[in-house]
């Protein structure tokens, strides 16, 4: 039955002039519609041929879902095209037609075609990534269960959560992110934070501790609508000339990309905006996309200011809400739809503009079949709509440059800040000299104090960066030097002091603190290294005058965290913000005076190729919180690499000359943006059987490469920089090619050996972020 998938008419990079010609366009191939080509959710590249009973083929068209039996059971399949000339004379039947409309058009279709082809997963895979799971399901929720904590609440202090914490640990938890919150919280994602079931949260309320309630929800108001709206902004000369060559842009044929490097506070919201508003004037509607859409609550808000029929795609909507938007979307009510990666899916009709804000971020790409990078789809989506691609930022990504620089993207520069605003000055601290000088280890160094009581006392605000959460990376015996790993992962567990608990961040296991040293059994424990926590408590003892306020992901875990965070700190409640990179970009106070980085090292030792960049990203973007408003602003990093070019060419501002010479480097290894890169991940229980498998297709890929004329480089296979994660063993292969031809060909020419196999995970990551 299983008939091999088409590939032979497909391009596989999403360029701007040459879109991939597809060749699934079912309806003019077969008026007959006697079979259906289907595609399951399976990470198979197959489609499988059906027959399609007579009393549905009226009603039964290509982006549908069908029940059908496949092997000895019945699943649900997408059609993807019908054909009068099935694989083999012995096609089963469909049983039934799921929906009563597609759930996918015709774009969509072609997009997750390429989907599953340019990263080598499943095309069924793909179209299940596309389409929401809510929307899928027949389930309508019409009531959620919120909880809250039971007013006058018998004295639930720490104390009373620690010892429920030593029977029931998730109820525990469950109190402790209540008391965090006092509103009430949908269970579902209560459940979500803290992995405490129904029944757990069952007794809690039997106990008396909180209430569960069930109400209605409220989907009527899923499309914003502002009523009021704000007057678009003047603009400025260098915003008039950038937004000129949109205008001349936007009318042609095919608009194309522009990439607009802005500096950070240049206004590159402003001219989205009056992009998005020229965009509605034709008629015609756009896609917004922010990397994060928790993080990115001043730009929503920002939007939503200015324009009626707002759709907001959340990930954390409840379920309910977020199908109702969906179908609101499909049917025509909103104009503009903001969200994360996965809304570059949205079911917009008549797209006229897609803009990706700080198109540099690796929140772009998705970390789970299909591996997929929103800023690639954009432009293969824009391709098909004729629509323009707007992609801004203060620190492009290599690809993107690299694109502007051969012409294949047309870029704009934004030279200048809004009013003439300076960059703030950068300062360097060396933190080796720091320990030199001070005669021992000090996480805040003098410079870095020393600024923070000049803005401080002037009743300006100070934001800290550091890019690792709870209080000490390294639980260490002094003695015989053992540091404590995860017994699952090849990691270091952090020790985190407020719930006195050490964590492994990759698999989250949970522990108590070690009172004497697993290995040599002596009390010589101590915690090494910083994280946020340990800072945080660094900050109240150095600073007691001030209200600081930490943002990471354990104190920002529900809904709504951030939002409420950040407009406390614009209101001037804290002084001082101290957070993760989720403070790192678009962050607009003009009273913050000075940035501090505390580590600038944390990324620029991970074994990437792409630490520099972000090393550099990261520094720019954090600084560029500063200095937005009249008083100025300055910057102080941090580092035991003072002299590395990420960190002087950022402290520099000087975007073009990291570029230049980061770009000789990855020409010499022909790393991105030259060369293409494939990851194949091998992971298993048994080490033995990861290994063997890696060499196994490691020699096939090499046998390939010899036959094809060694386009391919391959490197490995070798151990995963981490080894082992969640108690699987990892060996990975990087492929490396000239182009990405040469990657598809490699991956379909071993396509056998790569389907799923027993006792071993293969997952393979075409242009891949994730390196460890
Ligand atoms: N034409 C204008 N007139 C007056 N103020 C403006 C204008 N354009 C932008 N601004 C203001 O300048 C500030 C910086 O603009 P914006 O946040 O859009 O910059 P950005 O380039 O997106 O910065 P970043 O990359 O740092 O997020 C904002 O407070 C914005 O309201
Ligand atoms: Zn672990």
């Amino acid at each position: 039955m299983p008939a091999h998938f088409p590939n032979q008419h497909l391009t596989s990079t999403p360029g701007v002039d040459v879109p991939p010609e597809l060749n699934t366009t079912p309806a003019s191939r077969s008026p007959q519609k006697r079979y259906a080509e289907i595609v399951v959710d399976i990470p198979l590249q197959r489609v499988f041929h059906y027959g399609i009973p007579p009393h549905i083929r009226e009603s039964l068209t290509v982006g549908m879902r069908v029940r059908i039996p496949f092997g000895n059971k019945i699943m649900a399949g997408f059609c993807v095209g019908f054909t009068d000339t099935p694989f083999t004379d012995k096609t089963k039947d469909i049983l039934s037609i799921i929906d009563t409309s597609p759930l996918i058009d015709d774009v969509m279709l072609k997009i997750t075609r390429w989907l599953s082809f340019h990263y080598y997963c499943g095309w069924g895979e793909a179209i299940s990534a596309v389409v929401p799971s809510v929307v899928r399901s027949k389930k309508k929720e019409r009531w959620n269960t919120f909880v809250r904590l039971k007013e006058h609440t018998v004295a639930l202090n720490q104390e009373a959560i620690a010892q429920i914490k030593t029977r029931a640990p998730r109820q525990a938890k469950a109190l402790e992110i209540l008391l965090e919150h006092p509103d009430e919280i949908s269970a579902k994602e209560l459940i979500r934070i803290c992995g405490c079931k129904m029944p757990g949260l069952r007794q809690l309320e039997e106990k008396g501790f909180i209430t569960i309630e069930n109400k209605p929800c409220d989907v009527t108001h899923t499309i914003s609508n502002a009523g009021q709206l704000q007057q678009h902004l003047t603009l400025t000369m260098d915003q008039q000339q950038a937004f000129d060559i949109i205008c001349n842009k936007f009318t042609a044929p095919k608009p194309g990309v522009l990439l607009l490097h802005g500096i950070t506070g240049s206004g590159k919201t402003e001219i989205y905006l009056q992009t998005i508003k020229k965009t509605l004037e034709h008629n015609r509607k756009a896609i917004y996309l922010v990397p994060e859409i928790s993080l990115t609550p001043q730009t929503i808000q920002r939007i939503k200011a200015r324009f009626n029929r707002v759709a907001v795609l959340h990930s954390s909507l409840l379920g309910t809400v977020h199908q109702s938007q969906w179908n609101d979307i499909k049917e025509g009510k909103a104009d503009i739809v903001i969200g994360a990666r996965s809304s570059i899916f949205a079911p917009l009709k008549d797209i006229g503009l897609i803009i990706i804000d700080e198109e540099h971020e690796n929140t772009y790409k998705q970390e789970t079949n299909p591996r997929y990078n929103a800023r690639d789809i954009a432009i293969l989506r824009a391709t098909y709509e004729n629509a323009m691609v707007i992609m801004g930022t203060a620190t492009p990504s290599l690809e993107s440059y690299d694109q502007a620089l051969s012409g294949n993207y047309e870029k704009i520069v934004l030279p200048r800040r809004i009013g003439e605003r300076q960059l703030p000055p950068v300062d360097i601290v060396d933190m080796g000299e720091e320990v030199r000088k001070r005669r021992g280890y000090h996480i805040i160094s003098q410079r870095l104090e020393y600024y923070m009581n000049q803005s401080l006392a002037r009743k300006e605000q100070v934001i800290l960066f550091l890019n690792r959460r709870g209080f000490a990376p390294y639980i260490h015996c002094k003695r015989c030097g053992f540091v404590l790993k995860c017994q699952r992962c090849d990691i270091p567990m952090t020790f985190h002091k407020k719930i006195n608990t050490i964590l492994c961040h990759y698999c989250h296991a949970e522990a108590h603190p070690p009172e004497s040293c697993p290995d040599c059994l002596a009390n010589n424990i101590t915690y090494r290294g910083f994280g946020t926590e340990r800072i945080e408590d660094e900050i109240r003892n150095k600073f007691p005058g001030y209200q600081i306020i930490r943002m990471d992901s354990d104190t920002m875990r529900v809904r709504d965290s951030h939002e409420k965070a950040l407009t406390a700190f614009e209101r001037g409640e804290f002084q001082i913000l101290l957070g993760t990179q989720m403070i790192a970009k678009g962050l607009d106070f003009p009273n913050v005076t000075l940035v501090g980085v505390i580590s600038a090292d944390t990324i620029l030792n991970l074994p990437d190729f792409r630490a520099s960049e972000r090393t550099f990203q990261l520094i720019s973007q954090v600084a560029g919180r500063t200095g937005r408003g009249t008083k100025g602003g300055r910057v102080v990093v941090q580092s035991y690499n003072p002299r590395h070019y990420s960190i002087t060419y950022a402290a520099a501002h000087d975007y073009d000359g990291f570029a230049k010479k980061e770009l000789e480097y990855r020409k010499q290894l022909q790393y991105p943006p030259f060369g293409k890169l494939a990851r194949i991940v091998f992971r298993s229980p048994h080490e033995e059987k990861a290994k063997e498998k890696s060499a196994i297709i490691g020699d096939k890929l090499k046998d390939f490469a010899k036959i094809n004329g060694n386009r391919l480089e391959i490197l490995g296979p070798s151990p995963a920089p981490v080894t082992k994660i969640n108690n699987l063993f990892r060996w990975h292969i990087l492929l490396k090619a000239q182009d990405h031809i040469s990657i598809h060909n490699a991956l379909q020419g071993i396509a056998n050996a790569l389907k799923p196999s027993k006792g071993v995970q293969t997952m393979v990551d075409v242009d891949p972020y994730m390196m460890l």
